[in-house]
């Protein structure tokens, strides 16, 4: 019975790429997911184990890494998807073949009073408005919210003074990127409101605060975006956030004799931060059952 090799292909999956383009005080972000994989002379990696023609998935992420700096950016999915295939296919002649695939998640300016912010975003898509009613005989509460707001600024938030450990690998930074996906719920008090009126401000705030505040801690910040929450509505008692830091780490291009300043980003999925906080008026009604059976955070 012969047995052969048949169809194969292989690479890396879901490269996560920031790229940050800021030669102007405007920043144009780029938020890509790029899955790279190859085609070739493969059949002696898969038969005996010889890796002589296998370019490897480490040095495929690498590239995309590299090409968004060597070539200012990605511009389209599609420009950038053509482009690496016909690196990886022209530059090694043990590669015939390639597919580049490109998920681009879309990001809009935050507006705030001033205008279309500089450097602040939000993502497009996946965010859900959410309230709990509970009821117990004439007691009624109010938790009403919002999940998966997902914001991002490319500059304007730094991280540093922290105490140092002799596990402490965290280098301090005066310029970092800030992401996160905002869950917040707060709590009305009284049931007779314009709840929709209500939402939209509060969300409007919170965009606000993220973009305008000069942050020093992703703590900071939420109680900045809780301050104007409460500042602005009478009508809410407390707002409780969970945010995760979503980490954004600076790729080090040095191997390949490029500089990055601040502009190509490895977008880590987990581990990531998880801030979570109460901003809460110090005269507040008690809660009474309003977070009773509210899934949870703090
Ligand atoms: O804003 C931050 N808060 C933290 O508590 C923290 N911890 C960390 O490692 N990075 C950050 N960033």
């Amino acid at each position: 019975m012969g047995i052969r090799l048949g169809d194969n292909q292989y690479g890396k999956a879901e490269v996560r790429l920031v790229h940050v383009q800021r030669d102007t005080d405007v920043h144009q972000i780029k938020d890509v997911n790029v899955t790279s994989q190859l085609r070739g002379d493969l059949e002696e990696v898969h038969t005996v184990g010889d890796n002589a023609k296998c370019l490897p998935t480490d040095t495929q992420k690498n590239t995309v890494y590299a090409k968004a700096r060597e070539w200012g950016g990605v511009g389209a999915i599609e420009d950038f998807a053509l482009r690496l295939a016909r690196h990886f296919v022209d530059e090694h002649e043990y590669v015939h073949g390639a597919r580049q695939e490109v998920q681009e998640y879309s990001w809009d300016r935050i507006a705030t009073a001033k205008g279309p912010h500089d450097h602040a975003f939000s993502r497009r898509g996946a965010e859900t408005r959410t309230t709990v009613v509970n009821k117990d005989g004439d007691r009624e509460w109010v938790v009403s919210g919002f999940e998966g707001l997902t914001v991002l600024k490319s500059t304007g938030s730094e991280f540093h003074g922290y105490p140092k450990t002799r596990y402490t690998t965290l280098k301090e930074t005066e310029d970092r990127i800030l992401a996160t996906d905002v869950t917040a719920r707060w709590r009305y008090v009284g049931t007779d409101h314009d709840f929709d009126k209500s939402y939209a401000s509060v969300r409007a705030l919170c965009l606000e605060a993220f973009a305008e505040t000069h942050s020093l801690a992703l703590q900071q910040t939420l109680y900045a975006m809780g301050t104007a929450v409460l500042e602005a509505h009478p009508e809410i008692a407390e707002i409780r956030f969970s945010m995760p830091n979503n980490h954004h780490f600076l790729v080090d291009l040095s191997p390949f004799g490029l500089d990055n300043p601040n502009e190509v980003f490895f977008a880590a999925d987990r581990p990531y931060g998880k801030i979570e906080a109460t901003v809460e008026r110090d005269d507040a009604p008690e809660a009474g059952d309003a977070w009773k059976t509210v899934p949870g955070f703090i």
